[in-house]
């Protein structure tokens, strides 16, 4: 893992929106982790300038102790300590061995998210034995949070408060994966469903999912025993007389190159992807922008470090970014949703969707005869929603029927403006790009492409009225739930939240569309 590739979990401080501590106590679990503090040093965990600590708004987190400069290593931790599957396939041979003897290939390609918790409760529930470092990690899974507060758990109300029906989608193909799964292996495994159940299960799937990073290297850690081997035999080749120079290096090149095409190349080009869970680097929360911590593998020491990237306060909190993430991601798979966050994406309904009278009224053009046709037959009108939505194998996908996606950084997909240059094109702009969608990947006229973003901005105008409720009504109710002085119920905020984020980004698209 170089620190760029490293991925981890997501969203946080400056900008993350008061959610949801994961427990009811975070003061009562911080109690609960002194232990794991104690485990943690025992069982050689390295950690300076920086104390696990409890806010209110994200659980327990990384704090500096003491003023700390950039790349600084503050925790290091060995690699046999940490939990980890390899995708997509995981041999690993305790959990093979000890829950699915009479079935390994149901473990070994389960979803990486499924083999981690897999792992996670067998080292929770059945022994905390971890043999690879000779020592018990019961600790290290009594700091775990118990009790997760995302959407998987909601009940339909509570999801329809979300206003945003791609959510609703994800949540229920979760929901159905999940499931699915777990019966897969409890079917392949009578000691696994003796030992494990439905509830544990998810447990240990949000546990995986919000605790987990990955990384496109996979190769093993350092390993001097090849090259040291390889020295030794060309210094005895040339010191017996048995060659020349020239036919020493080529057999140690052998070597070498065997070594780096096993660490470097071969996981790369079999894209193998490791996810790992890193005890005490899992305190660490999530930041969109700016984040001062990094995590990395460290190949040489065979290890995870995490480090600072700038200067951080005494007192300040070292947040990483588990990745570019929106706030379906956020929400879905760690319970919190991010004020303002730079990675959101609004996925509007299919082009189809749409309702062409009143986008032709606002952009003074009527549509033309053939247009939607092409459009169809290009691909660019998404599909029709009523279909059966397939299982897809991208679990973060929201988006099965082809909706408009508008990100905050980027604005709408460059083909729905495309789509609509065509749709809304006079005879002779249509006549004049031979009819062809594809002509239309640039601005053809001043005029076609004020109508074009005109369709465009009322499309996402009808989107921010047909909402239940208004950014103003969802702002007060925050308001109002926050001035109760009893704390907040969390599953009743989230989704109001969720709704408001999303409807200020359509607000802020719809501004810069004209
Ligand atoms: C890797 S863990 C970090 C440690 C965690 N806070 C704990 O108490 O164990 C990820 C979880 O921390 C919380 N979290 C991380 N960043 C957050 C943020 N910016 N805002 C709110 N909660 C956050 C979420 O509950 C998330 O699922």
């Amino acid at each position: 893992f170089s620190p760029s590739t490293l991925r981890a979990w997501t969203s946080h401080p400056l900008e993350a929106v008061k959610t949801a501590s994961p427990e009811s106590s975070t003061s009562s679990r911080l109690k609960r982790t002194k232990g794991f503090v104690d485990w943690a040093k025992d069982s050689g965990i390295n950690y300076a300038g920086i104390e696990l600590s409890s806010t209110e708004s994200s659980g327990l987190g990384l704090y500096a102790t003491q003023s700390l400069k950039p790349n600084n290593i503050i925790v290091s931790v060995p690699t046999s300590l940490t939990l980890s599957v390899e995708a997509p396939t995981d041999y690993n041979t305790a959990m093979e061995k000890n829950l699915f003897s009479s079935n390994p290939k149901a473990y070994r390609n389960a979803p990486w998210w499924a083999s981690l918790a897999v792992q996670i409760n067998y080292y929770d529930k059945i022994n905390s034995m971890n043999d690879k470092a000779g020592v018990s990690i019961r600790s290290w899974m009594e700091s775990l949070p118990r009790k997760y507060d995302t959407p998987i758990h909601w009940s339909d109300d509570t999801l329809k408060a979300l206003q945003y029906n791609p959510m609703m989608e994800a949540v229920a193909l979760q929901r159905r994966k999940w499931k699915m799964t777990y019966d897969d292996l409890a079917n392949a495994s009578k000691e696994f469903a003796s030992s494990i159940t439905y509830e544990d299960f998810v447990w240990g799937c949000e546990t995986a999912r919000s605790r987990a990073f990955s990384g496109a290297y996979s190769g093993s850690a350092f390993n001097p025993v090849p090259y040291a081997t390889v020295l030794f035999l060309v210094a005895a080749y040339l010191g017996l007389g048995m060659g020349t120079i020239e036919q020493a290096a080529n057999g140690a090149a052998l070597v070498v190159c065997g070594s780096i095409l096993k660490d470097f190349v071969l996981p790369k080009l079999l894209k193998v992807q490791k996810y790992v869970i890193c005890p005490f680097i899992d305190m660490a929360n999530h930041v969109g922008v700016g984040m001062s911590g990094n995590v990395a593998f460290e190949y040489f020491s065979d290890g995870f470090s995490l480090s600072t990237l700038k200067d951080v306060g005494k007192g300040e909190e070292v947040c990483i970014q588990y990745g570019p993430r929106n706030n379906d991601q956020l929400l879905q798979y760690y319970g919190f949703v991010e004020k303002g966050n730079v990675h959101d994406v609004y996925i509007l309904p299919p082009i189809r969707e749409w309702d062409i009278s009143s986008l032709e009224s606002a952009c003074g053009r009527k549509v033309g005869v053939g247009r939607l046709e092409k459009l169809d037959r290009a691909g660019l009108l998404g599909r029709e929603s009523n279909i059966q939505l397939g299982d897809s194998s991208n679990d973060e996908a929201a988006n099965q029927i082809g909706g408009v996606v508008l990100t905050r950084a980027t604005g709408i997909d460059p083909a729905v403006l495309q789509a609509m240059r065509a749709l809304v094109s006079s005879d002779d702009e249509w006549a004049n790009a031979g009819e062809a969608i594809g002509n239309f990947a640039e601005q053809s006229s001043p005029e076609n492409e004020r109508a074009a973003k005109l369709a465009i901005k009322k499309a996402m105008e009808m989107e921010l009225e047909s909402k239940p409720t208004s950014i103003e009504e969802d702002e007060n109710l925050i308001k109002l739930m926050n001035a109760k002085n009893d704390s907040v119920d969390v599953e009743e905020l989230l989704p109001i939240m969720f709704r408001l984020e999303k409807k200020k980004l359509l607000k802020e698209a719809i501004g810069n569309m004209y």
